[in-house]
């Protein structure tokens, strides 16, 4: 790619804003923020021992998790860069037990972000790959202050949602509700450059994800779906099936959205009142956007993710989301299985 046909994030940003009138340039400046944020983040992992930032925190965070130094580096670095910025009235994180309202020594904005820090977290210290994960949500209303209730808006409110991966490359993935881009972070000039615009995943797929180790924990429609995918080109679904799992929601995504696949993280007998483990706000309604805006789908199994309405901050869902064949195919288990 010529550096004449490069495109930078800033320029793709004003033209979204300019030309099509998708976003405005609270919103801009807001996702340039928060990309500016992720070249920082990106800049702690690169250095892992080195930088001292591998390891645990000696904390835990409210979902009783042990936080991991770049857990808390990384959520440090996403408040600090958007606090003042004067485009959001509050933030929410996986780290962080409460929301973040942004003090009154700063403009408040109307827009609400949510984020998962660092998801990936227990690849963090073998150098695998890892990431950020954002949702932006407007706030109702223009009095200033925020809420909790403010933040409980079903996924198909959201005004924007990405990921970076930290990884062989440094990627920002982003939709404002007019297709997927794809940014690569050129290092020597420390810009984000547009890769890959209107992405589409492929809606067939023979590469299906799910952490195997549970197959014991797992409902029956998930049991009987890897089942006959396990069977092959001789079994029920007439194909064989190849197996990836990353255990890094960002790379397991980005590899559906680079050449198609289905991700699984059902509901498992290990907690039975937990719906799952994935986070509703910050990891399944981002992720459940930039999947349906590249022509896949995000579903529980039963009900679309989007359409959920929340209850709580940090609630988990059970999550199947990417090829739109293969999503179908899971749900088919589900209908099944409810007579
Ligand atoms: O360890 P498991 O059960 O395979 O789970 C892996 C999943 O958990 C996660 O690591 C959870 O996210 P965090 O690392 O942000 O807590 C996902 O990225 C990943 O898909
Ligand atoms: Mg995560
Ligand atoms: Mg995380």
């Amino acid at each position: 790619m010529s550096t004449a046909q490069r495109i930078s994030l800033s320029r793709y940003l004003i033209e979204q804003q300019r030309e099509h009138g998708h976003i405005s340039a609270e919103l801009r400046l807001l996702i340039e923020v928060v990309a500016r944020a992720c070249k920082h983040i990106a800049v702690s992992v690169n250095k892992g021992a080195l930088g001292e930032v591998l390891g645990t925190a000696g904390s835990a965070n409210i979902q009783g998790e042990v936080q991991k130094k770049l857990d808390v580096i990384a959520n440090e670095v996403l408040i600090e860069a958007n606090e003042w910025g004067g485009h959001l009235a509050g933030m929410a994180s996986e780290e962080m037990d409460t929301i973040h309202v942004v003090p009154n020594r700063y403009p408040q904005g109307e827009y609400m972000l949510l984020f998962d820090p660092l998801d990936g977290s227990s690849n963090i210290d073998i150098n695998v790959s890892i990431g950020t994960i954002f949702s932006v949500l407007r706030k109702v209303g223009h009095a200033r202050g925020v809420s909790e209730a403010d933040f409980l808006q079903p996924g198909k409110a959201q005004a924007a949602a990405g990921y970076c991966v930290y990884g062989p490359q440094t990627t920002l993935v982003l939709t404002v509700g007019d297709g997927v881009s794809v940014f690569t972070l050129d290092r020597e000039l420390g810009s984000w450059i547009l890769t890959a615009e209107n992405v589409q995943i492929p809606p067939a797929t023979q590469e299906f994800a799910i952490n195997m180790s549970n197959m014991r924990h797992w409902d029956e429609p998930t049991r009987r779906y890897i089942h006959d995918c396990l069977a092959g080109a001789d079994g029920p679904r007439g194909k064989d099936f190849n197996m990836r799992w990353v255990a890094s929601m960002v790379a397991d995504v980005h590899r559906i959205l680079t050449r198609g696949g289905v991700f699984l993280y059902p509901w498992d007998t290990r907690d039975p009142t937990r719906p799952g483990k994935l986070r509703l706000m910050y990891e399944a309604n981002p992720m459940g956007f930039i999947v349906e805006q590249a022509g896949g789908l995000a579903s529980t199994g039963t009900q679309r993710i989007l359409d959920i309405v929340p209850t709580e901050l940090h609630q988990r869902v059970p999550v199947v989301l990417g090829s739109r064949d293969e999503v179908e195919a899971v749900m088919r288990y589900h209908d099944q299985a409810q007579g």
